[in-house]
């Protein structure tokens, strides 16, 4: 990160646990502007419960999160008005036409009528969904769903941009669209955050990374960086957190041809 430059995102001694179980424990980044950043991990590893911390829809135990130099918790309608968040298990208002949905979402930002309007078009013919406009969101494709929560999520020009598995369930020309989008919004000096468990996704698409397991940072920085001399993301990832997964399914000797 260049020096003196505000990171978009910074977090700092984040925890979190449900009952017994830690979902975050300790968790410490620096995110820089202007990037396509990929929290990645498998399953389980925390990267949820992290983002959903950092987009301020669950409390931390301890820990702070500053976007753009204003603090989640003490200074909420600074960050929530600068940022664009797609969840996990997206909630969607069903009985509103995909058209609707932005109209509403627009002024609910306080974006002026003509302006959401001119953006909802764009938007909508951008993401392949002119056509499906005033379809009830109820009966959208998983993928169409995504791309009209990505729109929604986008409509007030938002400095970061948190995206929970963008791309699941989505076919690949949607994925494709979907990643023409962010592209572009990146290269305007824009964030974009999002959490996936597919390394080769987050190789193709990253120049930031930060592997998270078992609820704690196991590397972070620009992507070469991270995956130095293996052959992918994905050879790195298991050399930082392979000793844990060791299983190979040996155990399994009753699956297969041979045990029947
Ligand atoms: N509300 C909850 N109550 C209890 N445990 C939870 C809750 N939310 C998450 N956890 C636990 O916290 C850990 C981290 O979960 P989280 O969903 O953040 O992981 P993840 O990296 O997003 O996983 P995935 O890639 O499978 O979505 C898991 O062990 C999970 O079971």
């Amino acid at each position: 990160m260049e020096q003196g430059s505000t990171p978009a995102v910074r977090i700092e001694g984040l925890w979190k646990q449900f009952g017994e179980q830690v979902a975050v424990a300790g968790v410490d980044l620096e995110l820089p502007a202007g990037q396509f950043i990929g929290l990645v991990g498998p399953n389980g590893a925390g990267k949820t419960t992290t983002l959903s911390m950092v987009t301020g829809l669950l409390r931390p135990d301890s820990g702070r999160v500053e976007i753009g130099g204003h603090d989640v918790w003490s200074d909420p309608v600074a960050v929530k008005s600068r940022i664009g968040v797609l969840p996990e298990g997206l909630r969607l208002f069903e009985r509103l036409s995909g058209r609707e949905l932005l109209s509403y979402t627009g002024r609910l930002r306080g974006l002026p009528g003509d302006e959401v309007d001119r953006r909802a078009t764009q938007l909508l013919d951008v993401l392949d969904l002119a056509v499906a406009q005033n379809k009830l969101v109820v009966d959208y494709s998983t993928g169409m769903r995504k791309k009209i929560g990505l729109a929604a999520a986008l409509l007030h020009n938002p400095e970061v941009l948190f995206l929970d598995e963008p791309f699941e369930g989505v076919d690949p020309v949607s994925a494709q669209t979907i990643r023409g989008v962010l592209e572009r919004y990146t290269a305007s000096g824009a964030t974009v955050v999002f959490s996936s468990h597919v390394m080769e996704l987050v190789e193709s698409l990253c120049s930031w990374v930060a592997v998270m397991a078992a609820g704690r940072i196991r590397a972070q920085g620009a992507l070469a960086e991270v995956r130095g001399d293996a052959a992918s993301l994905q050879a790195a990832f298991l050399e930082l957190v392979g000793a844990q997964r060791t299983a190979s399914g040996d155990s399994l000797d009753w699956l297969g041809g041979d045990a029947r």
